[in-house]
């Protein structure tokens, strides 16, 4: 974590892009579509400012901690090709500044989320800070294959901070949005980690394409593919379901398991002769599969405007099940 390897390229100031590249955008735009989500399918209306307030000390809350975890990760950062080009590694930042960054804006983002919605959501996104970057980073990342498994869960957070903006607590549709990205993640990440294995070797990162092979990893993308469908699906009889979501959620959930048989089958050979070009793929579709699953919701929620669809879509609703 020191300094010493950083030389400020002469003359040339902190760059704001390499600050905005700190709070890792790409992902994050998804992460936060996820919390815009849980806040707007909430059954408690959001004033617009609040809600739009709100999301953005969310999405400054999820940048933070990735500033956090490229602090701590510069090490394995420098050596991974995917990263080297990052500020830090690149020696366009220093760890110093990279960690400032990153606690100033974890702060400001949890008291402003605390002050424009409600205390209990401020705390849920420090906790998610404090899960991603202490829980994940800082200590299974390096430690063991579950890594992702575990620390998955600070991803799958964020819709339920955007349903604790708008209600001020947890219910079944929020704990069931978290488990559709806490199951989601380990087949999203191993599809990258098979054609990004050398990467983690060199870097002697845990992750299962490391310890335990791409055969092995193959076989558990499958098993929470399938593991995952159900619970997919289930969101659909939940009071945010109806029948758009459960017809998107049949056909991804069908996609996505073959994708995942058809990786469990591929002869490592082929695989590694086409490049991993079916992996990639399968990597893309994975974020596609949860962009779709939750706009899907948000279709839901704008169709329940109307009266008609509200009573039919009211027949799919299980919620008599377990209120
Ligand atoms: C522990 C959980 C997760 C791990 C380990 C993980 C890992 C990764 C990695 C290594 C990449 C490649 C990033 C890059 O090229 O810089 C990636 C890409 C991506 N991930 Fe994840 N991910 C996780 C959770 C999530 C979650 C929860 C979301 C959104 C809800 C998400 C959305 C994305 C997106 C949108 C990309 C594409 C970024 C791009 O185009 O550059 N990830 N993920
Ligand atoms: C609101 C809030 C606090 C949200 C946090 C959301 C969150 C935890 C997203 C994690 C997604 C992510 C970039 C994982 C990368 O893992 P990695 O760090 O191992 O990947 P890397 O090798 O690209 O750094």
């Amino acid at each position: 974590m020191s300094d010493i390897s950083y030389v400020k390229p002469q003359g040339q100031d902190a760059q704001f892009n390499d600050f905005v590249a700190l709070l890792k955008p790409r992902v994050m735009s998804l992460v936060v579509f996820t919390a815009f989500v849980g806040l707007v399918v909430a059954p408690v209306p959001v004033h617009p400012l609040v809600g739009f307030i709100s999301i953005l000390f969310i999405a400054l809350g999820g940048g933070a901690s990735g500033a956090l975890n490229m602090w701590y990760d510069a090490d394995i950062d420098r050596i991974m090709k995917r990263t080297q080009s990052r500020p830090i590694p690149a020696g366009r930042l220093s760890e110093t500044e990279a960690l400032g960054f990153g606690l100033a804006l974890s702060v400001i983002s949890c008291v402003m989320l605390a002050l424009a919605s409600n205390v209990f959501s401020g705390l849920f996104l420090a906790f998610t800070i404090f899960f991603y970057v202490i829980v994940y980073t800082m200590w299974l990342k390096r430690s063991t294959p579950q890594n992702i498994v575990i620390g998955g869960a600070a991803g799958a957070f964020p819709p339920m901070i955007g349903w604790a903006v708008a209600t001020g607590g947890v219910s079944v549709e929020s704990v069931a949005m978290f488990l559709l990205i806490f199951l989601w993640t380990p087949p999203h990440f191993w599809a990258l980690a098979l054609f990004m294995k050398s990467d983690y070797s060199a870097a002697k990162v845990p992750m299962l394409t490391v310890t335990h092979g791409r055969k092995v990893t193959r076989r558990h993308i499958l098993a929470y593919a399938l593991i995952l469908a159900p619970v997919a699906i289930g969101l659909g009889v939940t009071s945010i379901g109806g029948p758009v979501y459960l017809a998107t959620a049949l056909v991804l959930n069908a996609v996505f398991i073959h994708g995942g048989w058809v990786i469990w089958r591929r002869a490592e050979e082929t695989a590694e002769a086409e490049k991993y070009r079916f992996e990639k793929r399968y990597f893309y579709f994975s974020l596609l599969y949860l962009a779709l699953h939750f706009g899907a919701l948000l279709v839901e929620k704008a169709l329940h405007l109307w009266p008609a669809y509200a009573s039919f879509a009211q027949s799919f609703d299980l919620g008599f099940l377990w209120s």
